[in-house]
């Protein structure tokens, strides 16, 4: 496994080996030692599967509150999306600052979201399914969002959504 730092401290691009033959590939998609040398202490404790049937679906922008912050491994199994992560962390240089990385089906690549930082995705195409490692289990009541526009951010989205869910339309501006 492969992992290219980006602008938000402790937020990984993860390129997974792929072992190739005439079958297909097959790939590791999370190994403790190897995130251990990476400097990353991840371990997911619960998976989701979230199943997108149209083109420019938008979920997000998502994070649970400390102390229930949540590290997030996220990849695209079926599919493509523009994968974001924007940095909540006030001590952090790339406090309000964003990333985006597109993830397919085809290289199996990942982004990894540490604690404290908002995540969100826009679809690039139809029946795209998205998988995630959490490293904490889910919270009903902790969950918070921002909008996905928030203007704190100015996060450049490839298309408008087309599909978004209300709670979604419906976060408080970022108070920052
Ligand atoms: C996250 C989660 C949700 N749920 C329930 C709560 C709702 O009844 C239903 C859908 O939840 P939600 O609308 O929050 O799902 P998404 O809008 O896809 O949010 C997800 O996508 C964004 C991009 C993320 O980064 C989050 O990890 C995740 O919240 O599943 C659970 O039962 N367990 C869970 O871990």
């Amino acid at each position: 496994m492969r992992f290219q730092p980006t602008k938000i401290p402790g937020c990984f691009l993860i390129e997974p080996d792929l072992r190739r033959d005439g079958r297909g590939f097959f790939a590791r998609l999370y190994c403790p030692d190897e995130f251990t040398a990476a400097g990353i202490e991840f371990t997911p404790v619960q998976t989701n599967l979230s199943r997108n049937d149209r083109a420019h679906t938008l979920r997000g922008l998502h994070f649970q509150d400390p102390p229930l912050a949540e590290a997030k491994l996220v990849q695209v199994v079926r599919g493509a999306i523009f994968d974001v992560v924007v940095d909540l962390r006030p001590e952090s240089p790339a406090y309000r600052q964003w990333v985006g990385v597109e993830l397919t089906g085809e290289d199996a690549c990942q982004v990894f979201v540490p604690e404290g930082c908002a995540h969100g995705f826009l679809t690039l195409c139809a029946a795209t399914d998205v998988l995630y490692g959490m490293g904490r289990k889910y919270v009903p009541g902790h969950a918070r969002g921002y909008r996905f526009d928030d203007a704190a951010f100015g996060i450049e989205w490839p298309h408008a959504p087309a599909s978004i869910s209300p709670t979604d339309l419906g976060w408080a501006p970022f108070p920052g």
